[in-house]
């Protein structure tokens, strides 16, 4: 019996085909954003009308994809704090582009400033929209089929609010393979702490070495590999704009469904 944990020495690295046997595994923690769901674009049209919502100089900006895809993964806090701080940035460049010498302008603090009307209005929207433009990536079901018909125990953990999280996988009918969700708010730190790595092994009741964690980004392997859990990689994912392949993993695979034998 093969047991890849933290210690392993010879990580396994297969391109494209994993044969879950050599991982051990008793249950499994499936990240949500960039792993099961393609959400960029749900993301975009909340931030976009949220933007629209505050007054100069955010409303007359707009985020696209490849902007999202670079922020996305360490919860709506950051996100939104990251945007009204890049939207702020660009209008202070293009205003000292212009700068005469006259004014001493204030602006920098502006993002904190509006974050409370920014948080409202962005939830508001976010709850709104949530799943419409988003679309499950292929192989996901057939994925977590597989793991379900295996007898694993399932949950899914995100740093989405837990709210948003589970009214998403509810849309997209992916809710009845979790026997658990928790979001971003569910404890008291956000991966890539392991803290929720560790909090939900106790509550599926598996140990982290037999626990697989299967993520898109730095922060899912990083709180993995803190925790003591072998992890995998998806390669389709935001990663934050990153090359996943960078992120130390115990593999690497381009579909859920390379979990199923061939
Ligand atoms: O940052 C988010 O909101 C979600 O990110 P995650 O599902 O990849 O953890
Ligand atoms: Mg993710």
């Amino acid at each position: 019996m093969r047991v890849v944990s933290l210690l392993c020495p010879q990580p396994i690295k297969t391109l494209n085909s994993i044969d879950l046997n050599q991982f051990d595994v008793s249950a499994v923690i499936v990240d949500l954003d960039g792993t099961m769901i393609d959400t960029l674009d749900d993301f975009c049209v909340a931030l976009n009308r949220m933007l629209g919502d505050l007054p100069a100089p955010f409303a007359s900006h707009q985020v696209d994809r490849a902007t999202v895809a670079q922020l996305v993964g360490k919860g709506s806090e950051h996100l939104l704090k990251s945007v009204l701080t890049l939207v702020s940035n660009a209008s202070l460049a293009i205003d000292s582009e212009a700068y005469d010498g006259s004014t001493a302008g204030n602006e920098a603090d502006l993002p904190d400033r509006l974050y409370p009307q920014a948080w409202a209005s962005y939830q508001r929207h976010y709850r709104a929209v949530n799943g419409q433009y988003a679309r499950v990536f292929p192989g996901v079901e057939a994925g977590l089929v597989y793991l379900k018909a295996r007898g694993l125990k399932l949950a899914c953990l995100t740093n989405k609010p837990t709210a948003f999280a589970r009214a998403l996988l509810q849309a997209k009918g992916l809710d009845g393979f979790f026997d658990l969700t928790f979001g971003g708010d569910a404890f008291a730190r956000k991966k890539p702490d392991p803290l929720p790595l560790l909090a939900t092994c106790a509550a599926l009741g598996s140990v982290p070495r037999r626990t697989l964690m299967i993520g898109d980004s730095s922060n899912d392997a990083q709180a993995a590999r803190a925790a003591g859990c072998p992890v995998l990689l998806v390669t389709y994912g935001y990663n934050h704009g990153q090359p996943i392949r960078d992120v130390q993993a115990d593999g690497y695979i381009d579909s859920l469904q390379r979990l199923i034998p061939a």
